[in-house]
């Protein structure tokens, strides 16, 4: 084969997340090393006849020395890139069950670090989806469709305290700019409260007039009409998408996440048909986000959507009663 085309031939690489007490476990790439001197996941290629968790298991032993049961391991993301010199495919997965005390076999400094400390510039490119997935939790919660503000305050505490999500998009299309603000101050005490992220949801100008919130999400229809990220670097941007065109247009605006469905029709949205397990599998493998599966879903369709390539699932029912 020339060296163009071998250059160009898609390199297999198991990547762990470590986990132990809320930290990950990071290292240096050696200077000589591709990406040489920045911080990464340790892994490495996976070897022709090996599994991807099997690559995992031997890569974790031969850099850190530890030892980790094949099946504590979880997928997280699975990543393509291209670095030019090098496409890489990044297979993500997690354990929380690493034995032992980490060393740096290779020579390499390690650390564990608080996923909120991972910073973009110290890792190589393509790991930028990877910090995210990492940060993000499996579960989003999104509001459910109410016919008065009133309705809604009643019964946010109650439900929040009960499901407690990390993260929750506040969706109210149906209300007017000035209604959504009146909605936002009353349910943002409740939410901080309940240590549950509030994001808005809508076009920019509602985030510029939400301060202290955790971020913005952008139905479909405000997406499209951005060209760049509309939100600063340290809060969260999520686009609704609905195929991979709209997740590759999200990517470019600088998304943190996606959700994409509907994956099951649901009653919110009954005029689309569900895109089902199979189509969301394919578009999320090309996807360089994480991706929530959205529509008809519960809490216990996480793992089904972590199979899936997805983050975690989006939506109402799991944690809103009665939905
Ligand atoms: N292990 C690891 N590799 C990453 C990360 N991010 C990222 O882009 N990569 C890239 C860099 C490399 O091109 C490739 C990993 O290859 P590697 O050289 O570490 O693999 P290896 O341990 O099998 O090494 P070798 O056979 O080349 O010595 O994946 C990451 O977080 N962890």
């Amino acid at each position: 084969m020339s060296e163009a085309g071998a250059a160009k031939r898609e390199v297999h690489v198991a990547v762990a997340v470590i986990e132990r007490d809320g930290r990950v476990l990071i290292a240096r790439r050696p200077d000589h090393a591709h990406q040489g001197g920045l911080l990464e996941f340790p892994g490495g290629k996976v070897e022709p006849g090996e599994t991807v968790q099997q690559a995992l298991v031997r890569e974790i032993a031969e850099e850190t020395a530890l030892v980790v049961p094949e099946v504590s391991l979880e997928p997280v993301i699975g990543i393509r890139h291209d670095y030019g010199d090098k496409r890489v495919f990044l297979d993500v997965w997690r354990t929380c069950e690493a034995q032992g005390a980490p060393q740096g076999c290779e020579g390499q400094p390690i650390d564990w670090i608080r996923p909120e400390q991972l910073q973009d510039e110290d890792f190589p490119a393509a790991n930028r989806p990877i910090i995210r997935a990492v940060r993000l939790p499996s579960l989003l919660a999104i509001s459910p469709s109410l016919s008065s503000v009133r309705e809604y305050a009643g019964g946010f505490a109650g439900a929040l305290g009960q499901c407690r999500p990390e993260l929750l998009v506040l969706r109210a299309p149906e209300l007017e700019d000035g209604d959504y603000r009146a909605l936002l101050e009353s349910v943002l005490p409740v939410c901080r409260a309940a240590g549950v992220g509030l994001i808005v949801h809508g076009g920019p100008d509602r985030f510029a007039v939400a301060p202290g919130v955790a971020g913005l999400h952008l139905p479909w229809r405000e997406a499209e009409l951005l060209g760049c990220r509309p939100v600063p670097a340290d809060v969260w941007l999520g686009v609704s998408c609905h195929s991979a065109k709209q997740i590759a247009q999200a990517e470019k605006l600088g998304a943190d996440y996606v959700t994409l469905g509907p994956v099951r029709p649901t009653p919110t949205h009954p005029e689309a048909r569900g895109i089902g397990w199979d189509e969301f599998e394919q578009i999320t493998a090309q996807a360089r986000v994480p991706v929530f599966a959205l529509g008809g879903l519960v809490a216990a369709d996480v793992p089904r959507a972590r199979r899936a390539g997805g983050q975690g699932v989006a939506g109402i029912r799991f944690w809103w009663p009665g939905d």
